[in-house]
């Protein structure tokens, strides 16, 4: 290894990367991916010295160096760590990346990226985002001076009137949590870059997870996701993935992350490398399970978002970008007791926050994940308090069903005939009596 390549890895470099090369173009096939995605999750080389086959966890915080000038490849976990550094191949290989870094939870992610913004930069970022990211983008206004342009993304022409010189971050989540809207990455991307090629455009990807979408692919600069969802699916850990393409902006992320101390624990980038490799068949069965759910509740007659029905306004858009259509979708009863009463009511389904997990969720957004976002900003932003959102898991799929509809006639929401089960239109000022 190269002293340079040394220093690099033992974090020696200044945060704006100097004396690194410039960034090569990807590699082709990027990173070695040879198989179809759901074979590459599982396919790991790691050349541990005894051929384990689950990578060893190295929990130790500390390397013995082979001289006293240093010398070895790792010094100190905080800088880096073989379980770590494997978790990280790994998973640029199934993002399509050229370098990867793992946190301790999505938020550490994204602070880490915020980082890379300046008193006096300019942030756009969506109408309709996850409540923490919402609230620590307020506290980067409120105390880091930075500027932040809440619009609506899903017309990229609104976002054209926002960017200029001083834009440094577009963020982007599609689709968003929790209204399920769809965001054009390829066409909010061209047009941030053609009008300021120093801007930045970062995905969020935590609703879909790489499986089913590849933001870098799709012209974004920076992809970013909370592991504590899909990727690691079982609700034991809490992790963050950036991942890159541009080296030189690689190192930048690496840089903050060695010098905070927010990189992914030892045991905590085995587990997460555990949930990857099964990640393929979890997501199989839960989209058909939320494909199912959304469709009964659209048949029952209420206003379902999921990106798998033909009816999402923006099918063709998220098509063209997506493999698949998540487990997370919302919708709404036109009255917040009635929801509350549903959500209640649920037995199988957990009140819970977050999502992608083997076992299925219901939650009301504005009381629990997007609390944090003031009632009058999520009523300009059209979050309806009656919202509930499902997170849907790989239980029996009728199971789920029988369950929802038990709440669903418990709490009121649906008017039951000889002809079926429908839901009452609140909204239009229709009661149950
Ligand atoms: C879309 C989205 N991004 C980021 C995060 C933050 O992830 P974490 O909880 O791992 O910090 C969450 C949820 O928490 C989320 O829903
Ligand atoms: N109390 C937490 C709420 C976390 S919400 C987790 C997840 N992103 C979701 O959408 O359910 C907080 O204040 O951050």
């Amino acid at each position: 290894m190269s002293a340079e390549e040394l220093g690099k890895k033992l974090g020696k470099l200044d945060i704006d990367g100097n004396n690194l090369p410039p960034s090569p173009a990807p590699s082709t096939p990027r990173n070695g991916k040879r198989y179809a995605l759901a074979t590459e999750l599982v396919y790991t080389e790691h050349g541990d010295q005894y051929n384990a086959s689950s990578m060893p966890i190295y929990q130790t915080a500390t390397f013995k160096q082979t001289s006293g000038a240093g010398g070895s490849e790792y010094d100190y976990t905080r800088s880096g760590n073989p379980t770590r550094s494997h978790l990280e191949k790994h998973l640029a290989k199934i993002m399509s990346a050229n370098r990867c870094l793992t946190v301790s939870s999505g938020m550490a992610a994204m602070d880490v990226i915020s980082r890379l913004l300046r008193p006096g930069d300019e942030v756009i970022a969506g109408d309709d985002l996850y409540g923490g990211t919402n609230r620590l983008l307020k506290y980067l206004s409120t105390h880091g001076d930075i500027v932040v342009h809440h619009i609506d993304t899903t017309n990229p022409e609104n976002v054209r009137g926002y960017v200029n010189d001083k834009t440094k971050l577009v963020l982007l989540e599609t689709p968003t949590n929790p209204l399920i809207k769809i965001v054009d990455i390829p066409s909010i991307a061209r047009l941030a870059h053609e009008i300021n090629p120093n801007a930045l455009v970062a995905v969020d990807n935590t609703m879909l997870s790489p499986l089913l979408q590849n933001p870098l692919d799709l012209g974004a600069d920076i992809t970013y996701e909370s592991g504590t969802k899909y990727l690691s699916g079982h609700h034991d850990l809490m992790a963050g993935v950036i991942a890159v393409n541009n080296l030189q902006l690689g190192e930048k992320l690496y840089f903050t992350i060695n010098a905070s101390g927010c990189g992914l624990s030892p045991f905590d980038s085995w587990l997460l490398m555990r949930g990857v490799k099964t990640l393929g068949v979890r997501m199989e069965k839960q989209q058909a399970n939320a494909m199912r759910i959304a469709t009964f509740l659209e048949d029952t007659g209420f206003r379902v978002r999921y990106p798998g029905l033909r009816s999402h306004p923006q099918y063709d858009l998220h098509w063209s970008m997506a493999r698949g259509a998540g487990a997370v979708l919302s919708f709404e009863t036109g009255n917040v007791d009635v929801s509350e009463k549903i959500v209640e009511a649920a037995r199988l389904w957990a009140i819970s926050v977050s999502f992608g997990c083997v076992n299925s969720l219901i939650s009301m957004p504005t009381r629990m994940s997007h609390a944090s976002i003031d009632a009058k900003t999520r009523k300009e932003r059209n979050l309806a308090e009656d919202l509930i959102r499902l997170c849907v898991g790989i239980e029996d799929c009728e199971d789920l069903i029988d369950d929802l509809r038990t709440a669903l006639v418990k709490a009121g929401a649906v008017r039951i005939s000889p002809d079926g089960m429908r839901a009452i239109d609140f909204a239009a000022g229709e009661t149950l009596l």
